[in-house]
């Protein structure tokens, strides 16, 4: 079966699917240039650590291309300027996931690589188009890497591989990535290795990418699935010991292990410890900061009160969705977006390179040996 995809592109065409209105409207968007993808990024119609980071460089890679087509591109030095700050730009729509950043820091070594040769403006264009359109390839190959290995390890590591069943958080599938995604790709691979008795999602407050968007994609594909509340999650781990480990994404890894994922993550690794379960992060080694040697320096993003006070993706009478305010008026309110989860409460690490786990008796990751 075909998963549902977030990213349509062709060169000098790009469309995002504004996940907004999903799961009750499926609405692509035309992305021009990149103050559009800086735009799908920030206010979330495109999101997901891996997804933000290939909207951002294909934002980039259709502006090169329209300029380059009316030959607005006058020297060389105006085409690297144009790029260069095209990057800085994109970078400033959301802080903490760090594929966006990892990519900007990429395509900036690219153009200071190829410019010494470059005698016109498409000699600096092209790489950075080519770069954009293999993300899209690579970042699919990465997880159904991270899915194999995933899978693996958890059948491997649980107490009844008979008996698996998992629970997942926020949103990591094919409406996160560029396709089939990292922590709902190991679910897709123990489902497709009839290894899966059962996925639970939590609904994911406040942005509901668990309710509206996982939800959408496990019944999508027919995968075995309940939602529940993050509240339930607890009183789910006591009440069905078949759920043996909690998957969850990332978007930014420290050295040491430590993790920054979305908002509930750090509650859930608490829970998982308690119940004696695994704690399983899936992600690609770009979501990986080697220069961050802890989760102390992540930038943890807030995000407006008025996305906690209302219920996203509420659908009218009129089939158009919308948000409807469900909390009092004049309530102060607090909305990181995420939350840093601990090395020492997460047994392993899954990238598309393979398991990360602890030495034995250690309490942190070492991912600079990990990825060297
Ligand atoms: C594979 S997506 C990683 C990560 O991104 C999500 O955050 P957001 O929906 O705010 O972009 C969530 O933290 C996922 O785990």
């Amino acid at each position: 079966t075909r998963t549902l995809e977030a990213i349509q592109y062709t060169r000098g065409n790009l469309q995002i699917l504004n996940q907004l209105a999903l799961p009750h409207e499926t609405i692509f968007e035309p992305v021009i240039n990149v103050q559009d993808g800086h735009a799908a990024i920030k206010t979330m119609k495109t999101r997901g650590a891996p997804a933000i980071a290939i909207v951002a460089a294909l934002s980039l890679a259709v502006d090169a291309y329209a300029r380059l087509e009316k030959n607005e591109f006058k020297t060389v030095e105006e085409t690297k300027e144009f790029l260069l700050s095209s990057l800085e730009y994109l970078k400033t729509s959301r802080p903490t996931a760090v594929n966006l950043f990892d990519t900007a820091a990429k395509f900036t070594a690219l153009v200071d690589k190829v410019q010494g040769e470059a005698k016109e403006p498409k000699d600096l264009v092209q790489p950075i188009i080519e770069a954009a359109e293999k993300m899209l390839i690579d970042d699919v190959q990465d997880n159904k890497n991270i899915g194999k290995h995933g899978a693996e390890y958890i059948v491997n590591n649980v107490r009844d591989k008979s008996n698996i069943s998992v629970l997942t958080h926020c949103n990591t599938g094919s409406l996160a990535t560029a396709g089939w995604g990292t922590a709902l790709g190991i679910v897709r691979d123990l489902h497709r290795n009839n290894q899966l008795k059962h996925a639970f999602c939590t609904e994911t407050r406040p942005y509901n990418q668990g309710s509206r968007l996982t939800a959408y994609e496990l019944v999508y594909e027919s995968i075995p699935s309940t939602l529940i509340c993050d509240s339930m999650a607890s009183a789910l781990l006591r009440l069905n010991p078949s759920v043996q480990a909690i998957i969850v994404g990332a978007d930014r890894v420290a050295a040491n292990g430590d993790t920054a994922n979305k908002i509930g993550t750090y509650q859930l690794a608490i829970t998982a410890k308690h119940h004696g379960i695994l704690f399983v992060v899936a992600a690609p080694s770009t979501s990986i900061d080697l220069s961050m040697e802890s989760g102390k320096e992540i930038v943890i993003e807030e995000r407006p009160a008025n996305e906690l006070v209302t219920t996203t993706g509420v659908l009218l009478d009129n089939n158009q969705s919308t948000a409807v305010r469900t909390a009092a008026q004049g309530i102060n309110v607090w909305n990181p977006s995420f939350d840093v989860t601990p090395s020492e409460l997460i047994s392993a690490i899954v990238t598309e390179k393979g398991v990360a786990v602890k030495q034995p008796g250690l309490n942190e990751f070492d991912l600079k040996s990990f990825l060297s």
